[in-house]
C-alpha cells in the first residue's frame, strides 16, 4: 500500500491512523461519498509461515463479517467495503472515527481522570456492549486501545477481531494481559460477563492509574489457593463495591452483561442539566449524560 494508491477505484489512501498487532490503519478519501474513511490492512508478516499468515487473513475476514453483522449499531463503525490491493494484501474499509483512542485521550492531559469522566466513558461502552451482548457476542479484547472517543465525546468500540459468539465450542485464545477475565486467560468457556471484567479494570485504571491486579497475576495458576483480591483502595469508596464485583474472579458475581453494568453505573452518572466544573483536554464524554435531551 502507498500514499495516493486508489483501492477499488474508490478509496484514495492517505496518512497512517494507527497500528495494532494485526493491522495497520490508514485514512482514505472515499471518491463516491467525498468523505474520509478508515482502511485496515493486514500488517506485513514476512517471517511467518503461510498457514500462520492465512489465519490472520481469516481473522480479518471474520472481523469484516462481524462489522457487517453490527451494521448501523451505534458506537461500532460501519463496514464499507473489503478486498485485496494490487499486492494481494487483504483490507477492510470502514467508517472513520474522528477522534483518539481512550489510551491517547488519557495520556493527552486527562490522566488521572475525573471520576465523572471515567464513569461516563465506561457507561457509554456498556451501552454499546449491551447491544453486542444482546445479540449473543462477547468482544474479548476490551482495553484502552480498543475504545475511541470522537470529537463530540461519543465513545466507539473498535477491533472486533477477537469477538466470539457465546457458546462457540472451538477455543481461540484472545485478550490482553491484565485486562482479560481470568476464565478467558485460563481458556475456559466465556460468557458476556467476560467483557465486564476489563470494563472494571479500565474504570479503576482511569481513576487511580493502577490496574486491580498486578502484572502477570492472572496468568498464575491458583489451584488450591483462594483467588487474589483486587487492589482498589485508592478508588473513591462509593465505587469500590461495584468495581470489586466487576473485576471479581468469579464470573457469577459480576454484573452479567453490558446493560446490567450500565444499570449499576447509572447512579454515578452526572445529573441531566448539571454543569461540568472541571477542565477536560479534548472532547467531553460526559456531555451525552448531562444533556437535557438526546
Ligand atoms: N474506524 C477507525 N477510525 C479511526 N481510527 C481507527 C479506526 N479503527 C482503528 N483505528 C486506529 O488504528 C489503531 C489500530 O486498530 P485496531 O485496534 O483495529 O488494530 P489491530 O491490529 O486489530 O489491534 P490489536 O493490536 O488490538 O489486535 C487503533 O488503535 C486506532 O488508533
Amino acid at each position: 500500500m502507498w500514499l495516493g494508491q486508489t483501492l477499488k477505484d474508490r478509496f484514495v489512501l492517505g496518512r497512517k491512523l494507527g497500528k495494532g498487532t494485526g493491522g495497520q490503519l490508514f485514512e482514505a478519501f472515499d471518491l463516491s461519498y467525498r468523505n474520509s474513511v478508515a482502511v485496515k490492512f493486514l500488517s506485513p508478516r514476512t517471517f511467518e509461515s503461510a498457514s500462520y499468515f492465512a489465519e490472520f487473513v481469516q481473522d480479518m475476514e471474520e472481523e469484516a463479517a462481524r462489522l457487517e453483522k453490527f451494521r448501523d449499531m451505534r458506537g461500532i463503525p460501519n463496514l464499507l467495503d473489503q478486498g485485496r490491493d494490487s499486492d494481494g494484501t487483504y483490507f477492510i474499509v470502514m467508517q472513520k472515527v474522528d477522534g483518539t483512542t481512550l489510551k491517547s485521550y488519557a495520556e493527552n492531559g486527562n490522566s488521572p481522570m475525573e471520576l465523572d469522566t471515567a464513569v461516563c466513558i465506561v457507561a457509554q461502552l456498556c451501552e454499546i456492549l449491551g447491544d453486542v451482548h444482546d445479540r449473543g457476542y462477547v468482544h474479548r479484547d476490551l482495553k484502552p486501545e480498543n475504545a475511541m472517543i470522537d470529537s463530540a465525546g461519543q465513545v466507539h468500540l473498535i477491533d472486533l477481531g477477537h469477538m466470539l459468539e457465546v457458546g462457540t465450542e472451538q477455543y481461540q485464545p484472545a485478550g490482553t494481559n491484565r485486562y482479560a477475565a481470568p476464565e478467558q486467560v485460563h481458556e475456559l468457556p466465556v460468557a458476556t460477563s467476560a467483557d465486564v471484567f476489563p470494563l472494571g479494570c479500565m474504570l479503576a485504571e482511569m481513576i487511580t492509574l493502577a490496574l486491580p491486579y498486578p502484572e502477570n497475576y492472572l496468568r498464575f495458576e491458583h489451584r488450591g489457593t483462594p483467588p487474589p483480591k483486587p487492589m482498589l483502595s485508592s478508588l473513591a469508596p462509593h465505587l469500590i463495591p461495584l468495581v470489586s464485583r466487576m473485576v471479581s474472579w468469579d464470573p457469577e458475581r459480576r454484573p452479567q452483561n453490558g446493560w446490567a453494568t450500565f444499570r449499576a453505573l447509572q447512579q454515578f452518572l452526572p445529573a441531566k442539566g448539571s454543569p461540568r466544573d472541571y477542565k477536560l483536554h479534548g472532547a467531553d464524554p460526559t456531555a451525552r449524560y448531562r444533556a437535557e435531551f438526546e
